[in-house]
């Protein structure tokens, strides 16, 4: 709120800054005399449980963050286990797929090609201009696994920063969802009356670029001090934006870093385990990756620091993964393929083509068999079983999102190894009970990640998001394991810890961006790491 003083001591209009303050208490009788806070929390969780669908507690909960914002957050936090799965991945699919069908109320920004040429005034119309921090920007080409959803992909926009809110203590008022609306290839919405989006096709990659330009040129104008986050472009895109503004503006790609260094951070407590029940050195762990699209790549990337980490060179790091893609093994003899997978083409391989998963796992003898091909069942039993032959303890993640997509269950992996798999999925599966043990499936999503990722980048206001802050994440979430998760042979910390993991993930991206020099809040370089992480946790917000 801004208020306008004429103080006694000076002469003209000073303008002051006012934190915003809580609603005042209401008048006797407009609420129920007996009204009781701790109650209510209750009553509101029993109206949530009481819905028979994840999609109606998804509307429930939309319009309780409304209604009554802190008492959202606070049960979020309470209840993160729970909320999660609900306000986010898998639920939030359902709810981007039916968006237009249940859509209540505006919420975020929504920016068309239309408004190429007048991008500045359009986001001049939001309503918070000065407190902007964090933009999760879409443009619904590809949400999650679901295909081009066009403006129904605002939905994935307002989770991920439900998310920053509850995990990472942003304030509410300080972000920003948008949607980008540049058409969509999906006739199904062409043909829905009640789709909200523009009736065309996707505009080409050429008349999108200059639209971007102008897009995130303005954006840095109009907001400042604001962090971007891509979510969900289609590949080429991905790849094309994040290179074409990395180094411009503050902003990285979810898809690209955000799963890729939850993904490397996974790995490295599942290697390690591998390891000691195989007795292979960590440096030779060989991993495939099925699907090869911009989060199969670009956790690729993330996962050849681990082998440089363990002192290999670039080269050898490249070597130690192998790509599959909808025709098989990737190699160089095989003939011309897409820009990104070049990196990980196989030179030393120029026979037939090797197109059948189980041919391919015989070829390579993988000790972790990586999986984002949203291919439903793509890990059938006998692949399971054919990596538990090879791994006394085989790495499998089967990271397609939402669950449906997921190339395999915890189940089927559990059974088929006998309960030695090292598992991680992007979507939630519950824990299980195997051979008198409770068994606990890791959620290798990039929501351990991105919160602390941007919180750090925030408060360090760094000017761009550099590989080494994004790789500081995914080691400060690996090294976040109580010794208790330890024990119990978990690969992630339990999501109930989130606040403190991205408060340490946070200080862990400050350092680093102090490091590389895009640091732009010089107080806080005097701080000894005690006191940048109480820092850290004096800037989150309480609900
Ligand atoms: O949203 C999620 O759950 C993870 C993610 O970024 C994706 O699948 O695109
Ligand atoms: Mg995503």
């Amino acid at each position: 709120m801004t208020i306008v003083l004429t103080p006694y001591w000076a002469g003209g209009v000073q303008k002051l800054k006012m934190a915003p303050q809580p609603p005042a208490k209401p008048k006797h009788g407009l609420v129920p005399t007996m009204l009781d806070e701790s109650v209510h929390e209750q009553r509101t969780l029993a109206q949530l449980r009481s819905k028979t669908s994840n999609l109606e507690k998804y509307i429930f909960l939309s319009a309780l963050k409304e209604q009554d914002t802190p008492m959202f957050y606070r049960l979020c936090l309470k209840y993160m286990s729970e909320f999660t799965p609900l306000i986010y991945t898998p639920t939030v699919g359902d709810a981007c797929q039916q968006w237009s069908h249940i859509y209540r109320r505006p919420e975020g920004l929504y920016v068309s090609i239309k408004d190429k040429g007048n991008i500045r005034s359009v986001l001049q119309n939001w309503p918070r201009l000065d407190e902007a921090r964090i933009s999760v920007v879409t443009d619904g080409s590809r949400i999650l696994g679901l295909g081009d959803l066009g403006v129904n992909g605002m939905g994935i926009s307002v989770g991920k920063l439900s998310l920053y809110i509850a995990a990472a203590g942003i304030r509410p008022e300080s972000t920003i969802p948008i949607c980008l609306d540049l058409g969509t290839n999906t006739q199904k919405y062409l043909d829905d009356p009640l789709y909200l989006g523009l009736r065309q096709k996707r505009v080409s990659e050429k008349e999108m670029t200059e639209f971007m330009d102008e897009f995130m040129y303005e954006m840095t104008r109009t907001f400042p001090k604001l962090l971007v986050q891509f979510e969900d472009f289609s590949t080429d895109r991905a790849f094309l934006y994040l290179d074409r503004f990395r180094h411009k503006y503050p902003v990285f790609n979810d898809d690209i870093q955000g799963t890729g260094a939850v993904v490397l951070s996974g790995f490295m407590n599942a290697a390690k385990l591998s390891s000691k029940a195989s007795g292979q050195p960590l440096n030779t762990h060989r991993i495939l990756f099925f699907g090869a699209g911009s989060a199969g790549v670009g956790v690729g990337m993330q996962l050849t620091s681990f082998f440089t980490l363990q002192g290999l060179s670039e080269q050898e790091a490249r070597e130690r993964i192998w790509l599959v893609d909808s025709q098989g093994l990737v190699f160089d003899a095989r003939g011309p393929m897409a820009e990104h997978k070049k990196v990980f083409s196989r030179k030393d391989y120029n026979g037939a083509p090797i197109t059948d998963l189980l041919d391919i796992l015989e070829y390579v003898k993988p000790t972790a068999l990586v999986g984002l091909s949203t291919i439903s069942g793509a890990f059938h039993p006998e692949v399971i079983s054919t990596m538990a032959a090879l791994n006394p303890r085989p790495i499998i993640f089967p990271l397609s999102n939402p669950v449906r997509l997921s190339e395999c269950t915890f189940e089927d992996a559990v059974k088929y190894t006998d309960g030695a798999v090292l598992f991680a999925s992007g979507s939630p599966f519950p824990e299980m009970e195997f051979g008198g043990q409770t068994l606990y499936p890791g959620q290798g999503n990039n929501m351990y990640i991105f919160p602390g990722l941007g919180l750090g980048a925030i408060l360090a206001r760094a000017t761009s998001v550099t590989d080494t802050m994004v790789e500081a994440s995914s080691l400060g979430l690996a090294d976040s394991l109580t010794p208790e998760e330890r024990s119990l042979g978990m690969i992630y910390p339990r999501i109930s810890r989130i606040r403190e993991i991205s408060a340490f993930i946070a200080k862990e991206v400050i350092r680093t961006a102090q490091r590389e020099g895009v640091d732009r809040s010089p107080e806080l370089r005097s701080m000894n790491d005690d006191q940048l992480l109480a820092f850290v946790n004096s800037k989150m917000w309480n609900p």
